[in-house]
């Protein structure tokens, strides 16, 4: 699994397909924050953060499925993403609750607590719905509705093909996939919004911090665009922000393993099978390594130009997502998410404590999520640097010789992903165009559409529903953009 993971589930170039996936989910969250903002509401930042890495990892690894489904009127994936929420987590806390001689010796088989039973049944809730899921992207697959061609294949896409490969080099079976999911989510989601929680926690703190952040995005993206994954290279104070973060707060904190064969340790025998923990929240506060190191510091990343202090755990003394063989291969996706989500909430944002501006947030470090409390705070609208809802995409010709020119206004590339002109302009697809002329509003049923002008044809490539207003004048025409 660890070798499909890596060659072909979060490769970078899968991971970029979905950067539309994790920009339209945290632009939700903006809007939702904005909205709080003006009503005087606070927010529970915890809560929010949560939801929205569940959001984007159900949308990557499963919502191929759903942009099938949301053809029907009343199909939410967000809810079928909190119901799979749901199922990972009383699974988790059903495992929490097992004590010692439940699992080990005996008395196990008398299940004393009664949580073997609840354990089994989260299991087989999960195990039906999983079920049903791959149910769905079968009679998808049969249905032609995710066909060999579609670009964007997601996790379960990829797994299903490698499950019916007799010929892959390595073989999976449903039971392996249901119980891969079952680890990414747990894995993922946690760690993820945990991370960006600490960060906000510690950001808003210190004030000082936060000025300076804010002001590096500004400086390198402008006050009037908000921040995009694609700018996350050029922002070094974000980066160093991000990495003190996880060193003060790693969401996993203990590295697992065994040894396999007999060794010394700083003179300790080591026999082959025992299991040691690594205990990376103690490297990482070592004083013998860090300066100061109890203190929220990012410059100090800015500064340490002799050691590779990043996310792939090559500098022993730097280690949030482990090291070698067993490194978590989620850090990537990670690193998108935490950074552009924790970038925008700085800049479109300034946050308030439920108690006064100098509240405390108390952090503690732990499996599954770091905060003591949840953030409850309150969000005031710093720049509503959000397009606007209903962003217009102008499609001009300039004639015959000139090639069509887009212009997209607060539109990201991703919505029209390929676009492109037709050499042969009696295609017979030229006639679902006097839809659009005709009828005004035209709905686009699937990824890829004709229009023609005059005796111009353009292919243009949709991710969602586009509606097209009827020609304006001359050779212009104009499209609504009622995307997300
Ligand atoms: C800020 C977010 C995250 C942090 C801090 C984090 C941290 C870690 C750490 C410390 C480990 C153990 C590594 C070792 O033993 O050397 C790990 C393993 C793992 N992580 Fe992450 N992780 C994060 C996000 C993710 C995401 C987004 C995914 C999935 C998309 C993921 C999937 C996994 C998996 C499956 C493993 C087990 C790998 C194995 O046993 O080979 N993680 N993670």
């Amino acid at each position: 699994m660890k070798k499909i993971c890596v060659t072909k589930l979060f490769t970078s170039s899968q991971l970029l397909r979905f950067t539309h996936v994790r920009e339209e989910e945290r632009t939700k969250l903006l809007k939702s924050l904005i909205e709080r903002s003006a009503a005087g509401e606070p927010c529970d930042l915890s809560k929010e953060l949560e939801a929205l890495t569940s959001l984007m990892i159900y949308r990557m690894t499963m919502g191929n499925r759903s942009s099938s489904l949301s053809s029907s009127e009343d199909y939410n994936y967000s809810v079928e993403a909190m119901e799979m929420r749901g199922l990972i987590r009383n699974i988790m806390e059903c495992g929490k609750k097992y004590a010692v001689i439940e699992v080990f010796g005996p008395l196990r088989r008398f299940d004393l607590f009664g949580n073997g039973k609840r354990i089994e049944k989260a299991f087989l809730r999960y195990d039906q719905r999983l079920e049903q899921i791959i149910h769905e992207y079968e009679e998808n697959r049969m249905n032609n509705i995710i066909d060999g061609e579609n670009e964007e294949k997601d996790v379960m896409d990829i797994l299903l093909e490698t499950c019916r490969d007799s010929s892959a080099e390595v073989t999976i079976t449903k039971s392996h996939i249901k119980y891969f999911f079952m680890e990414i989510f747990m894995a993922s989601v946690d760690s993820t919004s945990t991370a960006m929680q600490s960060a906000m926690a510690e950001l808003i703190n210190r004030p000082e911090i936060f000025k300076k952040l804010r002001e590096e995005i500004n400086s390198v993206v402008g006050s009037n665009q908000l921040v995009k994954e694609s700018d996350v290279p050029n922002l070094p104070y974000l980066q160093a922000v991000l990495k003190e973060t996880l060193r003060l707060h790693p969401p996993g904190p203990m590295l697992r393993r065994t040894a396999t064969v007999d060794s010394k340790i700083n003179g300790y025998d080591i026999k082959a099978g025992t299991k040691m923990f690594v205990n990376c929240y103690a490297i990482m506060r070592d004083p013998n390594v860090w300066k100061d190191p109890e203190k929220f510091m990012p410059e100090r990343f800015l500064d340490c130009c002799d050691r590779v202090m990043d996310f792939k755990g090559q500098d022993f003394g730097y280690l949030p997502f482990g090291s070698g063989r067993r490194a978590c291969f989620g850090a990537p996706h990670a690193a998108y998410v935490i950074h552009a989500t924790v970038a925008a909430l700085v800049q479109c944002f300034d946050w308030k404590l439920e108690d006064g501006d100098k509240a405390g947030i108390d952090i503690v470090s732990g499996y599954t999520g770091a905060m003591a409390h949840p953030l409850v705070c309150y969000p005031s609208v710093h720049g509503n640097l959000l397009p606007s809802p209903n962003p217009v995409i102008e499609c001009y010709v300039y004639g015959d010789s000139r090639p069509w020119k887009r212009l997209f206004e607060g539109c990201e590339e991703k919505s029209l992903y390929f676009f492109t002109r037709l050499k042969n302009k009696n295609d017979e697809k030229d006639k679902r165009i006097n839809r659009v002329t005709d009828s005004g509003t035209w709905r686009a049923q699937s990824d890829k559409e004709v229009f023609s002008y005059g005796d111009q044809t353009v292919l243009i490539g949709f991710k969602r529903s586009f509606s097209f207003m009827p020609k304006t004048s001359g050779q212009e025409s104009r499209g609504i953009w009622p995307y997300g």
